[in-house]
């Protein structure tokens, strides 16, 4: 007769470490007249390794300083905020930054923007060719082949988002964070762009964590999506798991009411209803 043996003190089992672990930030800025003005209120948020994450919130309570801080441009007040473990206190090149406005330089072809950033990393150990090779694999992962030789100001907005989008995401960083990176676009352009920014997101399976104001690109692109509420001392009021599976497809999205409801419970969170 067979029979199941159980440890009897099996252990539980555990959760991987966090990718990003924050853990009770608060942040602050001086203001010449009304002297110290806080903005975020303790905050602590578990990221894992391959999780799409979006912080919505209302305009202005902080969510580019939380996204800042991760990026090691701004440090936090109190608390700490960890990488794999390590704490954050400076700009890295496991933390890839795509902002809104794409800063090309503007003498260097979009292949040759792509090709600066990964023959200045310091940690840079592959050949010039190999280089050469990785540029154009990531110009094609946003379709830019065709224009890889033109200057930044023969390209449309897009097309530099594009390039800036590639740029970072060739250099590989361990989490890569997006403040509001289609936020300067018309709209069709924006919408292509947010179905190739999932396509990316899907093949890539690296963490992403983005700040939006669209909350239908936050339900198209998020694992999870991390709502804020209002300042002073503003602090995640939701954190939401996204249920649809992948790959998405935004038609299906569209026409399935769980998407629906979510989307109306965001909208009225943003709105304070
Ligand atoms: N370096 C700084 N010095 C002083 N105040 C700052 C600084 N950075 C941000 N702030 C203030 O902190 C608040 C939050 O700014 P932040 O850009 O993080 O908000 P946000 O939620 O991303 O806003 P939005 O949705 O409008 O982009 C704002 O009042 C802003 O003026």
């Amino acid at each position: 007769m067979s029979q199941t043996i159980t440890a009897p003190h099996a252990a539980e089992p555990t959760a991987p470490e966090p990718v990003v672990k924050i853990e009770g930030i608060t942040k602050g800025f001086p203001d010449r007249k009304k002297g110290f003005q806080p903005i975020v209120g303790l905050t602590d948020v578990d990221i894992q390794e391959g999780e799409f994450i979006t912080i919505i919130g209302p305009s202005g309570c902080g969510k580019s300083t939380i996204l800042k801080m991760i990026a090691g441009l701004e440090s936090a007040d109190e608390g700490s905020i960890r990488l794999a473990g390590k704490p954050i206190d400076a700009p890295s090149r496991e933390l890839g930054i795509v902002f809104q406005q794409h800063v090309l330089l503007p003498w260097m072809s979009a292949r040759q923007n792509v090709l600066f950033a990964l023959e200045t990393d310091p940690h840079n150990t592959r050949s010039k060719s190999q280089l050469e090779s990785l540029a154009d694999e990531y110009l094609e992962l946003v379709n830019l082949s065709h224009a890889a030789d033109r200057r930044p100001a023969q390209l449309s907005g897009g097309m530099q988002q594009r390039v800036g989008i590639a740029r970072a995401f060739a250099l590989e960083p361990k989490v890569m964070l997006l403040d509001e990176p289609l936020g300067a676009l018309d709209a069709l352009t924006r919408h292509e762009l947010q179905l190739q920014l999932l396509e990316l997101c899907e093949q890539q399976k690296r963490t992403f964590i983005m700040v939006t104001h669209d909350v239908d690109e936050a339900l198209l692109l998020s694992d999870r999506i991390l709502v804020m509420g209002t300042g002073p001392r503003a602090q995640i009021v939701h954190d939401i798991a996204v249920p649809f599976s992948r790959p998405r497809d935004v038609e299906n999205l569209e026409q399935d009411p769980k998407c629906h409801e979510l989307r109306g419970f965001l909208l009225n969170s943003l709105t304070g209803h």
